[in-house]
């Protein structure tokens, strides 16, 4: 069974994958089962997967877009995973939380059209792997500056290593 689970922002959820079969050779992990999510309520039509392989205290994001659900797994590593609520005129715009995804406790995060995410590597290298309900275009994504002091989002990295585009304010 798929375990689904609400969190502090309205719409984002935290999934636990129905198979995480481990045995002496390692472990198995079904990261997605249309039938299992769509029972457990993430009916979600994903046309496209992605992933980005970045090293320790690399930060990417805060990005979104208005029309793109997205559920982000981490494959390899570990790293700090924000979500910030940026829906206008939503009671909670400018909310965001913080969580933690890794290649062991294998937690996902679905992250509803409207909402900036942003995540910093905490191991060596970490693979961040999303599905998304959209193909590519740029054009559409928006960008929140991960030390915007009107979020005031608490960060495990100080010093973070980012784009240009992300480089944030000051
Ligand atoms: C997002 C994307 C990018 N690209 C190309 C465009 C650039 O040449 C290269 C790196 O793109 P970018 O610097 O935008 O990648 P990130 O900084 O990791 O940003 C992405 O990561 C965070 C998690 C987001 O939510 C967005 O999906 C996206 O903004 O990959 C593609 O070809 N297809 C794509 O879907």
């Amino acid at each position: 069974m798929v375990k689904v689970a609400k969190t502090d922002l309205d719409g984002v959820l935290v999934i636990e994958p129905p198979t995480i079969f481990e045995d002496f050779r390692g472990h198995y992990v079904e990261l997605y089962n249309r039938t299992l999510y769509e029972q457990a309520g993430v009916d979600q039509d994903f046309l496209q997967d992605d992933i980005s392989v970045s090293s320790r205290h690399v930060l990417r994001g805060i990005h979104g877009d208005r029309k793109t659900w997205k559920l982000i797994s981490c494959l390899y590593g570990r790293f700090y995973f924000v979500v910030v609520n940026n829906v206008p005129g939503s009671q909670q715009f400018g909310k965001w939380q913080g969580f933690t995804l890794s290649d062991t406790n294998r937690k996902q995060v679905l992250v509803p059209p409207g909402f900036g995410n942003g995540h910093v590597v905490l191991s060596e290298t970490a693979i961040f792997h999303y599905k998304q309900t959209t193909e590519y275009d740029r054009a559409s994504q928006f960008t929140l500056a991960w030390n915007d002091p009107a979020l005031n989002i608490w960060w495990p990295v100080r010093d973070p290593i980012t784009s240009e585009r992300d480089q944030g304010v000051g």
